[in-house]
């Protein structure tokens, strides 16, 4: 069979094997000799084969090009769907020590996340994980089962109206803290990200471990639990340097530097930062003990806290009275607790930070969220609005079409790991065609491009790009929209996935009533049996978060860099309309330069600065791009 347009992405004289790549076509061979998955007890499968010489490669620019651009950090969120649009939507990218498949094909994507066993999660990717343990989200096989059954225990809906409830409670403290004592305040929010970061720190310290940790200027009230203010206080607490949310916010700010330097070296390090780094990190370490023991304690005597309680079911489970073989271990635990720390805060800030950035780059859907907020809240007192009633409309609504399109353009994790298994080759097919992919090759489900695969999306003429469709751009109203069945598009059902239930939300990331993407093109929580632990809780906390700011106030682009206050007051609508586009361009573009560190998210002090106002008193979004 020969490949219709056939281009090699790297190649090496010294590997054993090269990938190249068609558009749809993937195969492999030996420089002398094509490699015949057959031989490796494949028969039968109808492969696409060929061979190239070494000649050939060398002759292909593109190879080297190509090898040039996915060597540079953030190339997927960059370049997003142009490599797959030219080279194939799954493609080899071939080194001297190792395979590695690249994907934005949704029909891939859901045999991989559906057969948990033949296409395992690439656990090595995720070393900076582990530093405090192994947990559910860094290990694999029984190991993993084991740390999913403890984990998944407490993520039900009981805990996820609790989420809600929270969400709303603590983004009340953050407005409160934006719009200062008298609810007036001019001046531009600079730390979107850093108090949105909060905003999801505080929500799963409580509801994840009984922590109630406080926003500037709060205090508890009189009587509060004193373990509650151990670890809620902005003082440290006896015996520690820091305070538990300070612990937190410089171990996240200086995890890559914990990982990568042995802490021996860094406490040699005379430097001021480098020193807060290590600290973070042990007080981390003796805060996380300290809950432990409290939580042993209270499982030896049948004691059980509000809330998903994770700690405390975690010690239950372990070192309850009725449970007399101990399955994770004192570390494991802590482990358990960072990850979900971490992946229960900066994923879900990221949402809600993005969101509020693009709804006050887009005016048009910032309107019609609040009225959508209206429609379904009135006039309610936020800690009234009931969880079970409310949830489906608000998820149905704008509220939940401007949440599914943030995580569609910027979600969190870009790209999700997983690998063939070492024991033995493995095949998917992918429109019509079979293809046979040897043991052990890396695999990256590359979200931020399959999200953009024109393929799989509802697409309307772009307003931001003319001649283009608005596949980039922020949409929310793509949602509401139906697409028809294009030919050839697969019919979602996949041989062999796994039937076992894994624990965790079963149901559908997004609202029935919405548009319904092929299965595998939307992945921001990743799919199947290593889906997110966490994504039901998070989908609750964004949309509770984004309905308490938006139902009082609106978010505007701040365009202090380009007119004050005074001059956009004397400005004519044209002249306002003119700003204000410098900001939403500006804004964009500083989106555009988002890039992964553990998430990815705006870095090196980048950020979009915005302004609160309460509406009815807004300079822009309550006209600027009306039709
Ligand atoms: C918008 C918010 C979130 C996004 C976009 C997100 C995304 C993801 C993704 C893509 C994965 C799969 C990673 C992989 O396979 O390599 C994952 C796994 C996981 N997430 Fe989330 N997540 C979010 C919120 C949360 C929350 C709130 C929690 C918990 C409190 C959580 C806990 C976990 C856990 C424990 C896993 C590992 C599950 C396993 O491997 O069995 N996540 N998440």
């Amino acid at each position: 069979m020969r490949p219709r347009e056939v281009v090699c992405l790297m190649s090496s004289l010294r590997a054993p094997r090269f990938g190249c790549l068609g558009r749809s076509h993937i195969s492999y061979g030996c420089p002398s000799s094509s490699y015949s998955p057959s031989r490796g007890g494949m028969a039968g499968l109808s492969t696409a084969e060929f061979s190239l010489n070494i000649g050939q490669l060398k002759k292909n620019w593109l190879t080297c090009v190509v090898f040039l651009r996915i060597m540079i950090p953030n190339f997927a969120y960059r370049t997003r769907h142009d490599w797959f649009a030219k080279l194939g939507e799954s493609f080899l990218v071939v080194s001297p020590n190792r395979l590695v498949m690249m994907t934005d094909n949704a029909e891939t994507i859901r045999t991989i996340t559906l057969k948990r066993e033949q296409f395992p999660k690439w656990t090595a990717v995720y070393n900076i994980l582990r530093m405090f343990g192994e947990n559910v989200l860094t290990t694999e096989g029984s190991v993993w089962r084991m740390h999913r059954k403890v984990t998944s225990a407490s993520f039900n809906e009981r805990n996820a109206a609790l989420v809600f409830r929270e969400a709303i409670a603590q983004t009340q403290g953050m407005l409160r803290m934006w719009t200062g004592p008298t609810g007036t305040r001019t001046e531009p929010l600079k730390s979107l990200q850093h108090d949105t970061m909060k905003l999801a720190l505080n929500i799963i310290s409580y509801v994840g471990f009984g922590m109630r940790l406080l926003w500037p200027g709060e205090s508890h009230p009189a009587g509060t639990d004193p373990k509650i203010v151990k670890y809620g206080s902005h003082e440290p607490s006896d015996g520690h340097q820091l305070s538990f949310t300070d612990t937190m916010e410089i171990l996240l700010h200086y995890l890559l530097l914990l990982l990568i330097i042995p802490r021996w070296i860094l406490r040699l390090i005379p430097s001021k930062k480098v020193k807060k780094a290590v600290l973070s990190y042990d007080e981390y370490e003796s805060y996380m003990n300290e809950l432990l023991d409290e939580k042993i304690e209270e499982a030896r005597k049948g004691e059980h806290a509000e809330g998903m309680d994770l700690m405390g079911q975690l010690a239950k489970s372990c070192f309850g009275t009725d449970n007399k073989d101990a399955t994770l271990t004192r570390e494991e635990i802590i482990g358990n607790a960072f990850i979900m720390f971490v992946a229960g805060h900066e994923t879900t800030a990221n949402a809600i930070h993005f969101t509020i950035i693009y709804l006050a780059t887009h005016p048009e859907a910032q309107r019609r969220m609040q009225k959508d907020i209206d429609d379904i809240l009135g006039n309610q007192d936020p800690k009234d609005w009931d969880y079970d009633s409310l949830v489906n409309p608000m998820t149905a609504s704008m509220i939940g079409a401007a949440m599914y399109e943030t995580l569609r353009l910027v979600p969190a994790v870009s790209e999700i790991p997983k690998k063939i298994s070492p024991d033995a080759d493995e095949s998917f097919v992918m429109d019509g065609t079979r293809y046979v992919i040897p043991k052990d090759t890396g695999i990256s489900l590359v979200t931020v491009s399959t999200h953009v695969n024109p393929r799989y999306w509802p697409t309307r003429p772009s307003k931001i790009t003319p001649g283009k469709s608005n596949i980039l751009d922020y949409d929310p109203s793509r949602w509401f929209l139906t697409k028809e069945k294009q030919d050839g598009q697969g019919s979602e059902s996949v041989a062999g996935a796994d039937s076992e239930d894994f624990g965790g939300f079963q149901g559908s990331d997004i609202n029935a009533q919405l548009f319904k993407p092929e299965r595998g093109s939307y992945i921001p929580f990743s799919d199947g049996a290593r889906s997110c632990l966490g994504r039901r809780i998070a989908v609750v906390e964004i949309i509770a978060a984004l309905a308490v700011i938006f139902r009082s106030y609106s978010i505007e682009l701040a365009v202090d860099e380009w007119a004050t206050q005074e001059q956009i007051d004397k400005m004519s609508r044209d002249e306002r309309t003119e700003v204000y586009k410098k900001a939403q361009d500006k804004s964009l573009w500083t989106v555009g330069q988002a890039s992964t560190r553990l998430t990815l998210n705006l870095h090196d002090g980048m950020h979009v600065p915005v302004r609160i106002v309460k509406r009815g008193e807004e300079k822009f979004v309550d006209w600027v791009d009306k039709e």
